[in-house]
C-alpha cells in the first residue's frame, strides 16, 4: 500500500511520516490552514530522504503557476486539484515534473480515465476537509481497474484499512485524519495511520 501524508509544515512531522514508512509527503502550496511558503517547503526537503517523494499540492492555480512555484521550492512532483484538462497533464510533463491529478468522487466518468498522469487521486468534494464518502462507490469503475491510484478524503488511522479495501485502492493519502486540530499534525496519529495503512495489505 502506497501511503502519502499531506499538509506537513514542520520538520518533526516530516521525520515522523518518513520514519513510520510513508512513501510520499505533501506540502500544501495553496490557500489552506496547512499552507507553507515555497521557501518553507524547500527547507522541509532536508528531512525527506531519497526514496520518499515530496509533493507540492495546488488547487485552483493555473498549471504554469503551480509548476513555477513547485520549481522554486525544489519539488519535482505536483498534485493538482480543481478542474483540469489533458493539456494540463502534458504541460506538467513538458516542464519535466511528475503529476498527481486529483478528481472528486462524483466526477464525470471521463475524468477517471488515464490522461497520462503519474498517479490519479480520488478525493472528497472539498479537498482537505476531512469529509468521508462512500469509498466502495469507486471500486468497480472500469477506468480504475489495474491502475495506480490514491484514495483520499476523511481517512484516519481507524478507518483506513476498511476504506482502502472497500475502494480497492492502490494507495492512500491523508491530512485531517492525522491532526490534533485543524492544520496541526499529531505525530502519534501520523505513525498510527502509516502503520494501519501498510497493514491493510496483509491477509486477515
Ligand atoms: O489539505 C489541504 O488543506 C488541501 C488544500 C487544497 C488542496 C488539497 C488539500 N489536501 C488534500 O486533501 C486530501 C486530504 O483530505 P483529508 O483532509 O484527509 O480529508 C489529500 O488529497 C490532500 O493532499
Amino acid at each position: 500500500m502506497f501511503v502519502k501524508v499531506c499538509g506537513l509544515s514542520t520538520a518533526e512531522s516530516v521525520r515522523e511520516a518518513v520514519e513510520a514508512g510513508a512513501d510520499a509527503v505533501g506540502f500544501v502550496l495553496t490557500a489552506s490552514p496547512r499552507v507553507v511558503s515555497p521557501s518553507q517547503a524547500s527547507s522541509l526537503l532536508a528531512a525527506v530522504p531519497a526514496g520518499v517523494s515530496p509533493i507540492g499540492v495546488f488547487r485552483h492555480e493555473p498549471v504554469a503557476d503551480a509548476v513555477a512555484i513547485a520549481r522554486a521550492a525544489g519539488l519535482e512532483w505536483i498534485q493538482l486539484h480543481g478542474p483540469r484538462s489533458r493539456q494540463d497533464v502534458a504541460m506538467v510533463h513538458d516542464a519535466g515534473m511528475k503529476l498527481i491529478r486529483a478528481v472528486t468522487m462524483g466526477a464525470a466518468p471521463e475524468e477517471f480515465e488515464d490522461w497520462g498522469e503519474d498517479l490519479l487521486l480520488i478525493d472528497a468534494a472539498v479537498p482537505g476537509s476531512g469529509e468521508a464518502w462512500d469509498y466502495a462507490s469507486v471500486a468497480a469503475l472500469p477506468a480504475l481497474q489495474g491502475r495506480h491510484w490514491l484514495l483520499a478524503g476523511g481517512l484516519d488511522p481507524v478507518n483506513v484499512g476498511g476504506a482502502s479495501r472497500a475502494a480497492h485502492a492502490w494507495g492512500v493519502d491523508v491530512s485531517s485524519g492525522v491532526e490534533a486540530s485543524r492544520g496541526v499534525k499529531d505525530l502519534a496519529k501520523i505513525r498510527a495511520f502509516v502503520h494501519s495503512a501498510k497493514g491493510a495489505d496483509a491477509p486477515v
